[in-house]
């Protein structure tokens, strides 16, 4: 029975218009028995805030964008409406995803490429902090094809989005398959990380274009999650091991949980600090006290923060430290990741962020994202046929290249 039915609630839209506080409604969710068994934590209770279908600078804007940063700064997490077609658009690509990895394990295990990340990562595959994850996973980064420059050039990271085969009148074709379904998630799920990283300059105070100047050409990406239930992980390793603590890696994660619950969350902690761009954060405080659980409600995605937001805002803003536990049922989620560009060279912002009376940033070189990411993924998938072809064929060596950190040339 799919979680969460096709009927989102209606969310109150209409007397948004003019306060920012408006914006803001409590969740009703019943937050207290979805907690995975054997966790300490307290339990999160968020506002959820609605994005304008439009970003005009307003003084709502720039109200809504404070209320934003300010619930960062305090919660570490935001809950957002999920807007006209986010409902539907999820319910798709939920049953897209439960009908993949419904597959059989050589099925799913085919929808591999040995130059790009994206595609099937078995459970047990990822690693973090050390430690096995125990999600299956399917991962949408952009789709190149062979004959595109950047993958002839063989720059990492860069190929095909390995898609299962569509079989003729079988429930993956429905609505175009899982690529036409997981690619108007997407989009969708882009268009809310613009208006919310616009939200975001206004909130700081930093020019038009501060933030988003970064994710023309975003390397965009989504995973496609699917936790096994706590008993059916064969006895594997760690009892209970979803995901490890982690932050992620770029500027905004939007996602969407089903009704089973999982994800765990720290708020912003002067005691802890942590740059996961220059030394790993994976496995950090992973059986600490401090965890906060994000209960699972309906019609809204959250909303975190990844390692470039930090960077930028120079600790003003920080990742989301965050991790999954294992459930009594399976649990299916999906996570877009709003990034720069795979070139983009990121250098700190040098207004707004509070007046940036805290941290400065020791690099000031300023931070290759397309050598942020590849390092992220050869870390967490050491095995994995993309790293060794990579690591194999020097492609890393190509990161330093000018042609790599130009915000979004094409060689020729
Ligand atoms: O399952 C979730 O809610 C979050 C997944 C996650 O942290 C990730 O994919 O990086
Ligand atoms: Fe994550």
């Amino acid at each position: 029975m799919a979680p969460f039915t096709r009927t989102i609630l209606p969310l109150r839209r209409s007397s948004s218009a003019t306060r920012a506080t408006s914006h803001m409604m409590m969740s009703t969710a019943a937050a207290h028995n979805t907690m995975p068994p054997g966790f300490q934590a307290t339990t999160a209770r968020l506002p959820t805030f609605t994005l304008p279908p439009t970003i005009t600078h307003s003084r709502h804007d720039h109200a809504l964008g404070k209320a934003l940063i300010a619930a960062w700064r305090r919660d570490g997490i935001v809950q957002i409406a999920m807007n006209s077609q986010g409902g539907e658009l999820w319910h798709d690509a939920h049953r897209a995803s439960r009908t993949f990895f419904a597959k059989p394990p050589a099925a799913k295990a085919a929808c591999v490429d040995s130059q790009s990340y994206a595609g099937y990562i078995a459970s047990g595959e990822e690693v973090t902090g050390g430690v096995a994850d125990y999600s299956e996973i399917f991962t949408v980064t952009r789709d190149f094809g062979v004959g595109d420059p950047r993958v002839r050039a063989r720059w990492p990271c860069h190929g095909p989005c390995p898609w299962p085969a569509l079989e003729e009148g079988s429930e993956d074709s429905e609505g175009g398959g899982m690529k036409e379904v997981m690619g108007r998630y997407q989009r969708s799920l882009g268009e809310d990380g613009e208006k919310v990283l616009r939200l975001v300059e206004m909130g700081l105070g930093v020019g038009e274009g501060g933030l988003a100047r970064y994710t023309r050409d975003g390397w965009h990406h989504m995973r496609v999650l699917r936790f096994p239930a706590r008993n059916a992980t064969n006895g594997k390793g760690k009892e209970g091991r979803g995901i490890g603590s982690h932050t992620d890696y770029g500027l905004l994660v939007i996602s969407a949980q089903d009704e089973v619950g999982g994800l765990f969350i720290r708020r912003p902690n002067q005691d802890e600090k942590f740059a996961n761009w220059e030394k790993s954060a994976a496995g950090l405080n992973e059986d600490e006290d401090g965890w906060v659980y994000v209960p699972p409600v309906e019609g809204v995605h959250t909303v975190i923060l990844g390692d470039m937001m930090q960077y930028l805002t120079r600790n003003y803003l920080t990742a989301t430290p965050h991790k999954v536990g294992l459930n009594t049922r399976e649990r299916f989620a999906i996570a877009y990741f709003h990034e720069p560009s795979f070139q983009a060279v990121l250098k700190p912002l040098e207004e707004g962020c509070g007046g940036l009376a805290h941290e400065v940033a020791e690099n000031t070189e300023g931070i290759h994202y397309g050598t942020h990411f590849t390092n992220m993924f050869l870390r967490n998938y050491p095995d994995r046929i993309t790293s060794r072809r990579l690591v194999a064929e020097d492609r890393y060596s190509l990161l330093k290249r000018p042609e790599l950190r130009t915000m979004g040339a094409v060689p020729a």
